[in-house]
């Protein structure tokens, strides 16, 4: 790591600079792993100012603190509410970047950001495949009760082999149900496909082609091995999809359309012994309905990354045997949360350069290869037509 100055304290929360001496001061509300973002910083002529506070959840009193008088960009995290309140300030400060350290960006006004000139990055990509792995886990985990039994194991209660001891589901040859079949509820669609030989049917308001020709072909691919082909379809509703799959994983962005998708009436149209994941956002479910379709359901199986009022459950929820609850970890891959500071750091670092904006937010590689420089380009800026930011067109 370069030139690091010391820590400060900006009121109460201590603050780790680095390049002091940089032209432009940036600000990281956390410190993120890897080297490569704050290298990436400095390079870019920032000094970079990391509040090393130890509460986990910063206030916007907190970060007005941070953003001071003078502040060229933040790196945020999701669980901070960037709305007026902080981009009037940032504004006021002088500042025009900022980027979410994540790629869902609901904690994030984005009208009003553009009001005040600021550019919302996000970080989409590196995080696909590490999301879609746990969900995976979830489902596998729920599927076959891991947890219940690795809690009667502790607990010192198991006394021998029983035919009907924790009995769960079989999921191959059984439909998968994906609502949100973008690049998340993709790969993750995907490895259901492709380890468990399950059927899909999916619900997005665009068709995913690249889901249904991989199941087509992987579907052919079977029937030369002799085995039972595989197969897709495209659901015309929520409901559709709710009634005919055993394991309903939930992937869409979290915004009216999608806020307490699964409600109360939604859960009663799925199947008594069907297993529900939840890796996207907390509120697409109704918690409540959630709590109450469990209790009175308990072949109903749920695997949750996500929490309607993160990070606190809602009453009864840690009580339920036929939960598995982890604390929104599905990025949680050193290797991807690297490259989401990475990414962040250059969505940042380019608005200052005023270098444009990639071409394609869903090839990023190029940004995260350690081998070479990245892209004079900021990878993913949500708000980049309302800014009228160019486009790098080419891939380089
Ligand atoms: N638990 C975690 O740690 C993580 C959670 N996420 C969440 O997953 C979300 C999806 O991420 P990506 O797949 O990269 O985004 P994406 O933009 O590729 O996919 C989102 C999909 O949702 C669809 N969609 C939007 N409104 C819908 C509706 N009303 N009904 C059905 N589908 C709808 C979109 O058409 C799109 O295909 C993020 O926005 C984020 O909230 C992402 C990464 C990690
Ligand atoms: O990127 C996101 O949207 C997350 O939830 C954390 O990875």
């Amino acid at each position: 790591m370069n030139q690091v100055a010391g820590i400060f304290g900006f009121g109460t929360l201590p603050v780790k600079v680095v390049n002091p001496d940089g032209r432009f001061r940036v600000i990281s509300t956390k410190p993120m792993p890897g080297d490569r973002w704050v290298d990436l910083l400095v390079k870019a002529d920032c000094r970079v100012e990391i509040c090393t506070a130890s509460k986990t959840i910063l206030s916007n009193a907190d970060i007005i603190k941070l953003i001071g008088d003078k502040c060229d960009g933040v790196i945020g995290q999701l669980t901070e509410d960037w709305g007026e309140e902080l981009f009037g300030a940032l504004d006021k400060a002088g500042g025009h970047a900022f980027s979410n350290m994540a790629v869902g960006y609901n904690n994030v006004d984005v009208p009003a950001a553009t009001k005040h000139r600021i550019s919302v990055g996000n970080t989409p990509g590196v995080l696909t495949e590490t999301t879609a792995e746990l969900a995976s886990a979830l489902t596998l985990a729920a599927a076959r009760r891991v947890v219940e039994a690795d809690v009667f194991m502790r607990a010192g209660k198991y006394d021998g082999w029983l035919p009907t001891m924790f009995v769960g589901n079989l999921l191959k040859g059984q439909t998968v149900g994906i609502i949100g079949a973008g690049r998340i509820g993709t790969a993750y669609a995907r490895m259901m496909v492709e380890g468990h030989k399950m059927n899909v049917i999916y619900y997005d308001l665009y068709q995913s082609k690249r889901l249904e020709s991989f199941v087509s072909a992987y579907g052919d691919f079977l029937k030369t091995q002799g085995e039972e082909p595989v197969h897709w379809r495209r659901a015309a509703s929520v409901e559709d999809v709710l009634k005919v799959a055993h394991v309903v994983s939930l992937h869409p962005v979290l915004d009216k359309t999608t806020f307490h998708l699964m409600n109360r009436d939604r859960l009663n149209l799925m199947k008594k012994d069907a297993i529900l994941i939840n890796a996207s956002r907390g509120p697409v479910v109704d918690e409540v309905a959630l709590v109450e379709h469990l209790r009175a359901n308990p072949m109903f199986r749920a695997g949750l990354d996500v929490f309607e009022d993160e990070p606190k459950m809602k009453p009864g929820l840690k009580d339920l045997p036929n939960v598995v609850v982890v604390p929104h970890i599905a990025s949680a891959s050193q290797w991807t949360r690297a490259g989401m500071a990475t990414l962040a750091a250059c969505n940042v670092a380019g608005k200052l350069l005023r270098y444009p904006v990639w071409h394609n937010p869903n090839d990023v590689l190029p940004f995260v290869d350690d081998s070479r420089n990245p892209p004079p380009a900021c990878p993913s800026i949500v708000n980049a037509k309302e800014l009228g930011l160019p486009t790098l067109k080419s891939s380089l």
